[in-house]
């Protein structure tokens, strides 16, 4: 069908690129003939001199058709094509105007032929000239400005002109917000440069953004941020650390102040009186005192600001603001992105929007204490996924052992099985996943395809079905980590290392930022990062390789690292409502509804291992060795999963290795002597 709709389009974009080219030609006269020529003279008869123009749009219609492409968000533009219409029949009728809305003429070929001379003389009929010409120009100017976008353009240099304005003036020092363009330094902000027409438009197949709920912003008065101010330069001196706020940027959850270093005198060897600049590290070492004199719950210092000449501190807003998805994938930052997998994570401490592209990350690591905002955030991710895209293109893998948050997600057309809760299960999960990237690249090797662009690409262009992106989401890793560490770290890394190519993303999120769980290699990997909220600076330099994630506040406040930035930018998370997400997944379930319910891919994983032979082996050996037989003993010992250990156990009690369960938490008997040979060989 997409093939079909394909040819159709190429086909038509060719035909009416022959059409303007020949009309052209018969207009200027370098063709004739008994067809061409009468074609030509009844061209400049109804259109007059617009006949030119109008060959050359339908030679450009013609050109946008072949460039068009939905599968590669590249849209055509009939807005802006009407938009050129609109222009060259008011141009028509202004010409007809010009030459005095003369029939004759008109006839003759000249002004804007007869339906120009039509137009001329119906608007003049309501409006006498020089009205009617004035009308026709404005109407002109309109339809040129909306073909070549420049309204918005200029829509949005008042707009930055606006914001650009100074909050207020505030008595010495001037206290003002910062430069805003600096606050993503992954967002490069450049002035005037226009986001591409078709960013701003949605596909129809995808859910409308009106499915979402809309920002309400509130914040620190003015007032308030001055006395902030006041009180920092006033404990900073009152330390003996003389230095100016700047600054500030007001942000969702905190609003950060540009503390600038001031000079202290001293002493210098021949008895002198020198200025020397107050270090930056006395300034954060005054970060509890300045937490004490500013009643902050938690304080945070930014010394200095990535990029700037000073220090930020970090001052908890009274009241927060909760940050919506919508007003961030409408948002120019994210527009920009023009990724499928853009992902809008929040807002930064100037209220910028904090997004990024999943596919460039290409895996993301969120680790945070319980409650501080790891499941909302993945919620979020989903969310935002799939408001841009089909399930066609995109398929998700849920794993949540927390069986909550993101089980709400089960019915969503996207997943593939089911949000998956039990720990076997998920292990089936991963070994699934490297099969299926094994296939894939088997399937690229083929079709000698670098990557899953190029090969769906080629796909397309042979009639095959395209992959889709596979997203695998996993809300808490310590459980895997726990059960199954080898297996699971195996996995993760192999997958973080090699899947990107093939279109396998991941994102997992974990409670417990310990080495045990976040091993250096599945760090190693994951460059991306989230912390929110962890218990200590411990923790925070295990995801982050900083300090900082302590000082966070909890619910949704953090600090995003992401590769191509280098240092960690704070944010306020996406909070998405119930109803939200509700409505999002009723829409997709509503357009699928003939998505039959499938089994999980990993179905038949499920109950297999890679290493079975392998595992009763050596369960063997140590229960001979230690003489000892226990589920917990052979999970601790073979690092697996209890599913697997019970399994194990069973099977050496058939094998005549080990007696019946004991209950009450006993150990089983043993029926193996030390030096006894391995009664599955005697059997054999
Ligand atoms: N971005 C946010 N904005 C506002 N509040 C938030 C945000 N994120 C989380 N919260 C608040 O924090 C609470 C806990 O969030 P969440 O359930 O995501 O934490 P968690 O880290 O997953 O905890 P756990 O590990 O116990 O599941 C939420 O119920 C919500 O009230």
């Amino acid at each position: 069908m997409v093939r079909l709709e394909r040819y159709g389009r190429d086909i038509t974009g060719v035909l009416l690129i022959a059409l303007g080219l020949l009309t052209l030609m018969v207009l200027v006269g370098w063709t004739s003939g008994s067809f061409i020529s009468p074609y030509g003279d009844w061209l400049r008869r109804w259109l007059g001199i617009a006949s030119f123009p109008l060959a050359i749009l339908t030679a450009l219609i013609g050109v946008s058709l072949l460039r068009s492409n939905p599968a590669e968000n590249r849209r055509f533009p009939l807005g802006r094509i009407l938009a050129l219409e609109g222009l060259i029949f008011t141009g028509m009728a202004f010409l007809a105007l010009l030459g005095g809305v003369s029939v004759e003429r008109a006839e003759a070929g000249l002004d804007g032929g007869v339906i120009g001379w039509g137009l001329a003389y119906l608007i003049t009929q309501f409006l006498p000239l020089p009205w009617s010409s004035l009308v026709l120009v404005l109407l002109g100017i309109w339809f040129l400005s909306s073909a070549t976008g420049f309204h918005r353009w200029v829509g949005r240099r008042i707009q930055a002109w606006i914001e650009s304005l100074p909050v207020e003036q505030l008595p010495e020092p001037p206290l003002r917000p910062t430069d805003r363009s600096q606050s993503n330094p992954d967002i490069p902000r450049e002035e005037g440069v226009p986001v591409p027409v078709v960013a701003y438009r949605r596909e129809e197949n995808l859910p409308p953004l009106s499915l979402l709920a809309n920002e309400e912003s509130n914040g620190l008065d003015e007032e308030r941020i001055l006395a902030i101010a006041r009180q920092i330069e006033k404990t900073l001196a009152e330390f003996g650390v003389p230095s100016r706020v700047v600054g500030y940027r007001k942000g969702p959850t905190v609003t950060q102040f540009a503390v600038e270093p001031g000079y202290v005198e001293k002493p210098a060897a021949d008895g002198k009186m020198i200025r020397q600049k107050v270090r930056v590290a006395q300034i954060s070492a005054l970060s509890r005192d300045l937490a004490l004199a500013l009643a902050a719950e938690r304080l945070r210092i930014e010394a200095p600001v990535p990029g700037h000449s000073y220090v930020g501190v970090e001052v908890p807003n009274s009241s927060t603001t909760l940050v919506r998805l919508r007003p961030i994938l409408e948002s120019p930052e994210f527009l920009k992105l023009q990724s499928p997998l853009a992902i809008a994570l929040g807002r930064d401490v100037s209220g910028q929007p904090v997004v990024a592209d999943l596919a460039r990350m290409p895996h993301l690591l969120v680790a945070g204490t319980t409650g501080s905002g790891k499941s909302v955030c993945l919620a979020s991710i989903i969310t935002c996924l799939v408001m841009n895209n089909s399930p066609a293109t995109l398929r998700l893998v849920v794993l949540d052992p927390k069986m909550v948050e993101l089980a709400r997600f089960s019915g969503l057309p996207h997943l593939l099985g089911k949000v998956e809760t039990e720990i076997e299960r998920m292990l089936a999960v991963l070994r699934w996943t490297l099969v299926e990237m094994e296939q894939r690249y088997r399937l690229f090797e083929a079709s000698a395809a670098r990557d899953l662009t190029a090969y769906n690409r080629k796909a397309e262009r042979r009639g095959m079905m395209p992959l889709p992106r596979i997203v695998v989401l996993i809300d808490e890793l310590a459980d895997l980590m726990m059960s199954a560490p080898d297996q699971t770290e195996h996995s993760l890394v192999r997958l973080a290392q090699m899947a990107r190519a093939t279109g396998i993303h991941l994102v997992i999120a974990t409670q417990r930022p310990s080495t045990d769980v976040v091993t250096g290699l599945i760090k190693a990997n994951f460059p991306a990062r989230v912390a929110f909220s962890v218990a200590s600076s411990i923790d925070s330099r295990v995801i982050l390789d900083v300090n900082g994630a302590e000082s966070l506040l909890g619910r949704g406040d953090m600090l995003f690292l992401n590769p191509e930035a280098g240092t960690p930018l704070r944010a306020q998370g996406v909070l998405l409502q119930d109803q939200e997400i509700e409505r999002v997944i009723a829409f997709w379930q509503e357009r699928l509804t003939d998505q039959v319910e499938q089994t999980a891919p990993w179905e038949d994983l499920v109950n297999q291992d890679d290493d079975g032979d392998d595992l009763i082996e050596k369960a063997i050996e140590l229960v001979r060795r230690t003489q000892r037989a226990s589920a917990s003993l052979l999970q601790r010992r073979l690092r697996i999963g209890f599913p697997r250990a019970a399994r194990l156990l069973d099977e050496l009690e058939e094998r005549g290795i080990v007696g019946p369960a004991q209950g009450g938490g006993k150990d089983r008997e043993v029926l193996i002597d030390p030096l006894d040979d391995d009664p599955a060989e005697d059997d054999d």
